[in-house]
């Protein structure tokens, strides 16, 4: 039913699933010994984070955050709210953030500089979609499941006016989905 709203699919659930798998192994990896503090930027990142700390053999923690800057629009407002914090004291800890997708860059950065404020041990990111040439702020993913064109993608977590987080595959809306959605 929703397929009928999609104009492409750029990323299939195969694609996703089997780049889950390799990017577990290598935070597998890189964590061992370190019981990380694995956060979930909500609500995008829920789908792509219930996938991959599944493929990470080692001690980890879950937490989650939700910012949000995008509201119902397809462009970013600019200013990053925190709308639920943490409950974990971050000091000392090694940290993973969880995203769906670095787009203006400005969530992570946001993220980025209050973990180290609170004096994380280390902090990194993995995030399933990069669209580098929607950029305005410096900053990079350190684990990168895909780049994706300079277009607002839905799916497999990213959502337009909170819908279509549950598809999954990463795909690209009808024009008239936008023109017509109030
Ligand atoms: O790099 P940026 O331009 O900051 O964009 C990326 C952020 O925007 C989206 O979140 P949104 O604010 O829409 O919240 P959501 O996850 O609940 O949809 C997405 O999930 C990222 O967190
Ligand atoms: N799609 C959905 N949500 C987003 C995007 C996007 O392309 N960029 C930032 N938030
Ligand atoms: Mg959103």
């Amino acid at each position: 039913m929703l397929e009928k709203d999609i104009e492409k699919i750029l990323i299939t659930q195969e694609e996703v699933h089997k780049r889950c798998e390799e990017l577990g192994k290598e935070l597998t990896a890189v964590y061992e010994d370190k019981q990380p503090l694995v956060v979930g930027v909500l609500k995008g990142a829920i789908p792509f984070m219930a996938d991959i700390v599944r493929h990470m053999d080692t001690y980890i923690e879950l937490d989650f955050m939700d910012v949000s800057s995008y509201g119902n629009a397809t462009v970013s407002s600019g200013e990053v709210k925190i709308v639920k914090d943490l409950d974990t004291n971050v000091k000392g800890r090694d940290m993973l953030i969880v995203e769906d997708i670095i787009d203006s860059g400005r969530t992570l950065k946001y993220l980025v500089d209050l973990f180290k404020y609170r004096q994380a041990n280390s902090v990194a990111i993995v995030t399933l979609l990069d669209k580098p040439r929607g950029r305005v702020v410096g900053i990079e993913a350190d684990y990168i499941g895909f780049d994706v064109p300079n277009e607002f993608v839905v799916g497999y977590g990213l959502d337009f006016a909170e819908r279509y987080r549950n598809l999954p595959y990463v795909g690209v809306l009808k024009p008239s989905i936008y023109e017509t959605k109030v």
